[in-house]
């Protein structure tokens, strides 16, 4: 890109072919959890991922996250078994919809060629970081900035991500080995996809549904009328 004499690159908006491109993939990324292909994805489009994910904003660019690929099917045996006995607990605090529940698939752990775990390290930057100063969730907030980055950039690629938050941290903690100063943020499927959703899923199979935007806009402050 070419620099002007300030040291500034030029930011106009991208054309309207690359504009589309871009609202595209934020409305078709889906989170994937049984549709993925069993082929590898390769080393070299995994490290655009892993690249888009790290370009993500951070507090005082403090860069908290790392990435721990897990392909081992040992360890993903142990993290599917820690998910069944979470996802068993879960469907209990849903009483009124648990066959509904039950039926959901939530995970695509063994299924998928690579599971990925995004952490934040609380650590990260030093004691004092900018703009953490007086809110200390901000690197957690980072850290899934980097994950939405991801998943943005897979959808582009073909390749599914599902988001399985259904572990006790603890067993996170203890088969991924980590420190106490490092904390799951996400745990990823990844795969190759070559059908997906069109909707959440959550809402075809009527779990829930996306809520109208208009009644999520406030102006000014949280009593206002909604805009619409
Ligand atoms: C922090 C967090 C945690 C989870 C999720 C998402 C996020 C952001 N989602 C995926 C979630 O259900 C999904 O994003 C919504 O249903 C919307 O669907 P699309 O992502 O648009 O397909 C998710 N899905 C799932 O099947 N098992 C899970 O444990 C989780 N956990």
């Amino acid at each position: 890109m070419t620099k002007d004499i300030n040291g500034l690159a030029p930011a106009g908006p991208f054309s309207d072919a690359d504009r589309a491109a871009v609202y595209r993939a934020i409305r078709l990324r889906r989170d994937v959890r049984g549709q993925f292909r069993p082929d590898p994805i390769d080393p070299a489009t995994l490290r655009r991922l892993l690249q888009a994910a790290h370009a993500a904003p951070s507090v005082g660019l403090s860069q908290p996250w790392n990435f721990i690929l897990i392909r081992a099917p040992a360890t993903r045996q142990r993290l599917h078994e820690a998910f069944q006995s979470a996802n068993a607990e879960a469907a209990g605090r849903f009483p009124d919809r648990k066959a509904l529940y039950s039926s959901l698939k939530l995970e695509g752990i063994l299924e998928s060629p690579l599971n990925l775990c995004i952490t934040c390290d609380r650590s990260r930057g030093g004691a004092q970081v900018l703009g953490r100063t007086h809110d200390a969730a901000t690197d957690l907030y980072s850290t899934a900035c980097a994950v939405q980055n991801l998943w943005l950039a897979a959808r582009a690629e073909g390749i599914g991500v599902g988001w399985v938050s259904i572990f006790r941290p603890d067993d996170l903690r203890a088969i991924l080995r980590l420190p106490d100063h490092v904390v799951p943020v996400a745990y990823l499927c990844l795969g190759h996809v070559t059908e997906l959703y069109p909707e959440p899923e959550l809402q075809a199979k009527g779990w829930g549904q996306r809520l109208p935007l208009d009644d999520l806009i406030f102006e000014d402050s949280w009593n206002s009328p909604p805009t619409a």
